[in-house]
């Protein structure tokens, strides 16, 4: 269908569309809308949701591993371990689906929190002119004519019908990550029009959805929405997996670490059982029940909880997570890239100086700087709010009545210039192009200079220079503009980049932006929290340098946008971690630095930006990015968490997967603590699960070897897992050490090891104790009724020692800082002992094979308990101690305690 409109004029496709150029009429816009809607129900997008969920439900690799030992059980004929098996697979995967969803609807209400608009133009009735208005992308539809400006997200398929200088980002499209020029009409171009075969995106009259404009405007109609866009259709062809994340990757190793335990288990299992002793199926049920209790299978339920409730509680604070798992990302973050401008400056510019090309002050400078910024507000009305333009307008008369502009080349970040086009009354057949931007990249377009005897030629030595005058300016950290012009015939075609050339120097203008006074502050808690940064700016690399220091950071290594293009990413990964490199402070630039000096990327263009990203993730560091403007957008999108602020262009604030209320650093310290904790407690349950899982496994397989009988009945095995891990969800409501809100964190597999090493054995030392005194103490040699007995004091015994064990491991003690377990989790220790203790008294005691304990069992539950309590603190105090004796920077044990 798209196709079918490209070729086409103008007002043939709004012909064809029912439309007209002054957009929709109020009425036919909402009748459009239903239909819409309808369309879009009755496409099933809830029900495609909820097969997703499923599907994610369904392929977890927990849930197959308990539905694969349910079968195996099947098979040896227990229906009654069969179908607790499969309960407990159903129940954490209705527990996990219910979760998805309101994760999904949290992080839907939060996106709706940073909903991005399109302007449309729209009439009242029939007769009446369009006016613009603001709605949601998902209120356009068919046949609404849709403005364009620098920094919105192309909403649907659109054919446009007037440009100017409208440059667009195709690169989730096309991979491409050089802009493409966008035009209505193919008139007056040096190349032939693409073929009728040519692909979508390259037809230069069509602006697809998922696209962004990078510079200039349009006017355009919407041919297609939704589902029916190009970009719709491309994602159902080849869906593409959102990238792993820095924690995605960490539950992954976890989680295969722990599936090839489980998988171990059941033949050692097997070994331990002796299979001349017990029927085999009897010895395979036992072998699939211990692995079933060796496997976490509550983690995905946890790992959604807690990020579910970090997305909440980062609401509160200002930060707007988009994507659930960029809770974990902000507390995995070792190194943060941020611009210059708005983050470490206020982003007020003020104009200081206008200069001609001596350095001598010259109002006639400001002259032409100021009609390029008028007439390119003018031009491209949407571009309005540069804060370079707003300074040189600030005080500003309107230009003359015989100037007017009849073209632009709009700014971007890849030029970092501006030019307009002017013609002047009595001046016929002649252009003038005034162009500003950055000194470096204005210079090499000018031939000649002014100067006070007339326009001569530039030389070698008078480019020298006028480069040393700018770096004086911006060593002081003035932004300065270069201001040149052109006289030439006039063109009878739009202008392009190409036509930059041939300029007359006049001179500069300069600008001062003030540094934030609440920087200095900010800056420092992020270095507290463990976090580096990184400076990567447009801007002019002694401006930045100044401004680092106007700021308290000492300005490390500088590296520019140009030099980086010479390198290999091979040499690009080799210059940011050797210690030697092209620095003149020799600093890593990777933030492994030890005299806290702040690499600076200076005059970067956005995909030198993204690059440097790139390159820092590549080397292992977990990068956030902070960004708000165009130039923003790939980077935003190549960090492990872009994050973006409420102000920011739409094309930023969808590129980003956290936004925060406001552009302030303070802001993100609080995002990144709240990611910490959040992650801190999925932690815990990972450490805890394992650690008593493991332990009882080995215990149930050291007295599989020492007694006549099996330690517990498979079924109670089963029972006792289920009852664990349900307490265990409190953890997901936990306060949270101090010191694990210290430094970024990311899932250690090596740490999980070390951790489980030390307290499974144990755990498994005690209950082997309890064997013992019950085998010794409690009349259980005597047949039967002694078997059901013991199996009822070592449950009990070891439900006690695992809500023990919950209360003890979740922290590192108070003697280190840990805050109080929370109500959730003492009253789940306090539930789980209870359950222990009342269950051989309970209805189900029969079915479980449980009898009631004799008096005589208190006194040993006591003793083993009390031992265990104890020598777990001991040994947890000893473990944890290195900890406390580290040196804690961010002082945070101090403000939390
Ligand atoms: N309106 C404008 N007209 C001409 N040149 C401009 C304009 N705005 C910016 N420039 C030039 O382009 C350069 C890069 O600007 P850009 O906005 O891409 O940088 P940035 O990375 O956002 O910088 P920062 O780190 O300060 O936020 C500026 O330093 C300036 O020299």
């Amino acid at each position: 269908m798209l196709a079918g409109f490209a070729g086409r004029p103008p007002l043939s496709v709004l012909r064809g569309l029912e439309t007209s150029a002054r957009g929709l009429t109020e009425a036919d816009a909402e009748e459009r809308l239903l239909r819409q809607e309808a369309d879009a129900a009755a496409g099933g997008t809830g029900r495609a949701v909820l097969l997703r969920h499923l599907a994610l439900v369904a392929t977890d690799p927990f849930v197959l591993v308990l539905v694969l030992l349910s079968a195996v059980t099947a098979v040896t004929r227990d229906p009654g371990g069969a179908v607790l098996i499969g309960s407990l697979a159903v129940l954490s995967s209705l527990l996990r689906l219910r979760q998805e969803r309101r994760g999904d609807r949290a992080a839907a209400e939060l996106r709706a929190l940073t909903t991005t608009t399109a302007t449309v133009l729209r009439r009242a009735d029939a007769g009446s002119p369009g006016v613009e208005r603001e709605v949601p992308v998902e209120q356009v539809v068919p046949g609404d004519v849709v403005r364009l400006a620098p920094g919105d997200m192309v909403p649907a398929d659109l054919r446009l019908l007037s440009s100017t200088g409208l440059r667009v980002d195709q690169a989730v499209l096309t991979g491409e990550s050089l802009p493409a020029a966008k035009r209505a009409a193919w008139t007056g171009q040096a190349a032939p029009p693409p073929g009728p075969d040519a692909p979508l995106f390259d037809r230069p009259e069509l602006c697809l959805m998922g696209t962004s404009v990078v510079s200039g405007t349009g006017t355009a109609v919407t041919v297609a929405t939704g589902a029916r866009t190009h970009f719709a259709a491309l994602q159902r062809d080849v869906p593409r997996a959102a990238p792993e994340t820095a924690f995605d990757r960490g539950v992954r190793t976890v989680s295969w670490a722990l599936i090839a335990m489980v998988a171990a288990a059941v033949p050692v299992a097997l070994l331990f059982t002796e299979p001349g002793r017990t029927p085999w199926s009897h010895a395979l049920l036992f072998s699939v029940s211990i692995a079933v209790a060796l496997t976490p299978e509550m983690l995905p339920l946890v790992v959604t909880t807690t990020l579910a409730r970090g997305a909440k509680a980062l609401t509160r604070d200002g930060v707007i997570v988009k994507r659930l798992p960029a809770v974990h990302d902000l507390g995995a973050m070792d190194t943060l890239c941020a611009d210059k401008t708005g983050t470490l400056t206020l982003d007020r510019l003020a104009l200081t100086s206008s200069l001609d090309a001596a350095g001598a002050p010259d109002e006639e400078v400001l002259r032409w700087a100021r009609l390029n910024a008028w007439f390119a507000t003018e031009l491209v009305p949407e571009a309005a709010g540069d804060t370079m333009d707003d300074a040189l307008l600030a005080d500003a008369e309107p230009p003359e009545d015989d100037v007017h502009a009849v073209d632009a080349v709009p700014f971007d970040s890849d030029r970092r210039r501006a030019t307009v086009v002017l013609r002047r009354d009595g001046h016929l057949g002649r252009d003038l192009l005034v162009t500003k931007g950055a000194v470096e990249d204005v210079l090499p377009l000018c031939a000649r200079v002014r100067t006070a005897d007339g326009d001569v030629p530039l030389t070698e030595e008078e480019r020298d220079r006028l480069a040393a005058i700018t770096d004086e300016r911006s060593a002081t950290g003035e932004r300065l503009l270069a201001v040149g012009l052109a006289d030439r015939p006039a063109a009878r075609r739009d202008y392009a980049p190409g036509d930059e050339r041939g300029l007359t120097l006049l001179g500069f203008v300069g600008f001062q932006d003030e540094p934030d006074p609440s920087a200095p502050a900010a800056l420092e808690r992020l270095a507290r929290l463990g976090v580096a940064l990184v400076l990567v700016t447009g801007d002019h690399p002694l401006v930045a340098v100044r401004t680092c220091r106007d700021t308290g950071l000492t300005p490390g290594r500088v590296v520019l946008g140009a030099e980086l293009d010479g390198l290999s990413d091979a040499e690009l990964d080799a210059l940011i971690t050797s210690p030697d490199g092209i620095a003149p402070n020799s600093t890593p630039l990777d933030g492994t630095r030890t005299d806290g000096a702040t690499p600076v990327f200076a005059r970067v263009d956005p995909r030198q930006k993204a690059r440097v990203v790139g390159a820092l993730r590549r080397v292992g560091r977990t990068v956030g990015f902070l960004g708000d403007g165009i130039n923003d957008a790939p980077a935003l999108r190549a960090a492990d968490v872009g994050i973006s602020v409420t102000g920011a262009v739409d094309l930023a604030r969808e590129s980003a997967d956290v936004v925060l209320a406001g552009r302030d650093l303070s802001v993100l310290a609080d995002g990144i603590t709240e990611g910490r904790r959040t992650f801190g407690n999925g932690v815990k349950y990972i450490r805890i699960a394992v650690t008593s899982n493991l332990g009882n496994v080995v215990s149930m397989l050291a007295a599989s070897v020492l007694l006549p009988f099996m330690p517990l009945l498979p079924l109670q095995v089963l029972a006792q897992n289920l009852l664990f891990d349900v307490s265990q969800l409190c953890l997901a409501r936990d306060r949270v050490d101090p010191a694990d809100l210290r430094g970024p964190r990311t899932f250690d597999p090596r740490d999980l090891a070390r951790f489980v090493a030390v307290f499974g054995p144990l755990g498994a030392l005690f209950d082997l104790v309890a064997f013992g005194l019950f085998w010794w103490l409690l009349p259980v040699r005597a047949g039967m009724g002694g078997e059901a007995l013991f199996h009822t004091g070592f449950l009990v015994e070891n439900l006690l020692a695992q809500a023990l064990t919950l209360l003890v491991l979740r922290g590192r003690g108070r003697g280190r800082g840990s805050p109080r377990a929370s109500r959730t989790v003492v009253a789940a220790a306090w539930l789980l002992s209870l359950t222990a203790l009342l269950l051989p008294l309970s209805p189900l005691a029969g079915p479980l094979g449980l009898v009631p304990l004799p008096p005589a069992a208190i006194p040993v539950l006591a003793v083993v308990l009390a031992g265990y309590g104890a020598s777990l603190m001991i040994v947890r105090n000893r473990y944890f101690r290195a900890d406390a004796e580290a040196p804690d920077p961010s002082g945070l044990a101090e403000s939390v305690a």
